[in-house]
């Protein structure tokens, strides 16, 4: 895309890590204490944050982030999922686009991450430079059928901005 005429930019993403012993889970920005289990990934594997750059790119048909950030890449391993969200963002910025709100659902059996929703979604929209109340985040379990994955989808609308 070189230009585009539309005000308004729907944007989609999806992240799915396995998830195993050992491991730290992180999402949204924020560590998961209670997690028996953590993200199997190349990056600090927060799904969250990789799902919502992915929403960011998608709405200006930017690509994804295993573009940029290549999981083959030995450069990225280990990388901060915050700084690969700062990059997309700054796409979207150069694109003269913000974010306008973001909903996101995190599906997941254990642990129960209610108590965590306003933490979660405060840093999201810091991260993305939102208030509080323009990041909506929702959890699911899957029902006992992938115990061992966790998965999200977010949607994000992009505003133009003033040239
Ligand atoms: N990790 C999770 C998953 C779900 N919740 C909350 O539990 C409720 C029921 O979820 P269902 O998948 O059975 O519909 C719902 O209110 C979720 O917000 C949770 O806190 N943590
Ligand atoms: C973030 C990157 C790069 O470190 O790797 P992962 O942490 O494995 O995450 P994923 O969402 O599977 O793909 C994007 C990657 O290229």
């Amino acid at each position: 895309m070189t230009s585009s005429p539309l005000p308004y930019r729907i944007g989609y993403g999806e992240d799915a890590h396995r998830l195993a012993p050992g491991l730290p889970l992180i999402l949204g920005g924020v560590p998961i204490a209670q997690a028996e289990h953590g993200a199997v990934a190349h990056s600090d594997g927060d799904a969250v944050l990789h799902a919502v750059a992915d929403a960011l790119l998608s709405g200006l048909a930017l690509g994804d982030i295993g573009q940029y950030y290549p999981d083959t890449d030995p450069a990225h391993a280990g990388i901060s999922s915050r700084e690969i969200l700062a990059h997309a963002l700054a796409l979207v910025r150069e694109w003269r686009y913000a974010p306008a709100n973001v909903a996101l659902v995190v599906t997941l059996d254990r642990p129960k991450l209610g108590p965590l929703r306003a933490e979660i979604a405060r840093s999201v929209a810091a991260l993305l430079r939102l208030p509080d109340t323009e990041v909506g985040v929702s959890f699911k379990t899957s029902e006992g059928l992938a115990p061992a994955h966790v998965q999200v989808r977010v949607t994000v609308l992009l505003v133009r901005t003033a040239p």
